[in-house]
């Protein structure tokens, strides 16, 4: 089973998965895994993270690539194998985030929906997502705006599409409020996986 974590930057996804990752509650075997990957790919994701300029569509092809290179390594074989995969941060990030910063483009009309697209044919969709809802001011101040997405304008055009992403598929996705304690953050996601 694929379990996924999303939601804003400073959504608090990191500190959910480290707990779960350190709580005997889940599967001893459990493979806790996240994107960008610990990889080369994932390295030049963060370095096209860390340039101001970087072009969007090529941004997204290098996401795209570690998410390709991710499944192929972990995820799969993992699941394969029966085993439970918890993911910080999947597919529905590039949706969103890639989603928005495509927003510019005069090349699509509906980005997400291009961003969807180029994943359908190969992507192994998750079972399970818990979308860490925040407020896009919040989401800025706890994440230290160290990098060009982790302003309040862009993040709420980002919730935007999480928004349409759990909308369109509400079996999937389950909500929960990260304004919340950590404790009952993380009570609410425990349930959500357990269920
Ligand atoms: N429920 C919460 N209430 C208040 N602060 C929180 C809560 N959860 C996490 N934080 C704090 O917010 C900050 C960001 O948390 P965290 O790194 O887990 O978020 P994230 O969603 O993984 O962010 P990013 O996507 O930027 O990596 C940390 O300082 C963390 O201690
Ligand atoms: C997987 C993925 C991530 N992003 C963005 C979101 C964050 O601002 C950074 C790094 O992620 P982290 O959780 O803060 O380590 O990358 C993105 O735009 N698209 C994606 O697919």
């Amino acid at each position: 089973m694929l379990v996924t974590l999303e939601g804003l930057d400073g959504s608090g996804k990191t500190t959910v998965w480290e707990r779960l990752r350190a709580d005997d509650a889940l599967p001893n075997d459990a493979v806790f895994t996240r994107e960008p990957t610990d990889s080369w790919y994932g390295d030049a994701v963060m370095r096209s993270i860390e340039d101001d300029d970087a072009d969007s569509l090529a941004e997204l092809f290098l996401y795209t690539a570690d998410h390709a290179a991710h499944l192929a390594d972990t995820v799969r074989p993992a699941l394969e194998d029966g085993k439970l995969v918890v993911s910080d941060r999947y597919s529905d990030s590039r949706y969103a985030y890639q989603g928005a910063t495509l927003g510019d483009s005069d090349h699509f009309e509906d980005p997400l929906a291009y961003v969807q697209r180029v994943h359908e044919p190969w992507t192994r969709p998750p079972d399970r997502t818990v979308y860490l809802d925040l407020d896009p001011e919040t989401a800025a101040r706890r994440s230290g705006a160290t990098n060009k997405f982790e302003t309040a304008d862009y993040l709420a055009d980002v919730r935007a599409n999480y928004e349409r992403l759990v909308d369109a598929d509400p079996d999937r996705f389950v909500q929960v409020d990260a304004t919340q304690e950590p404790d009952t953050v993380y009570e609410r996601v425990l349930d959500a996986i357990r269920d």
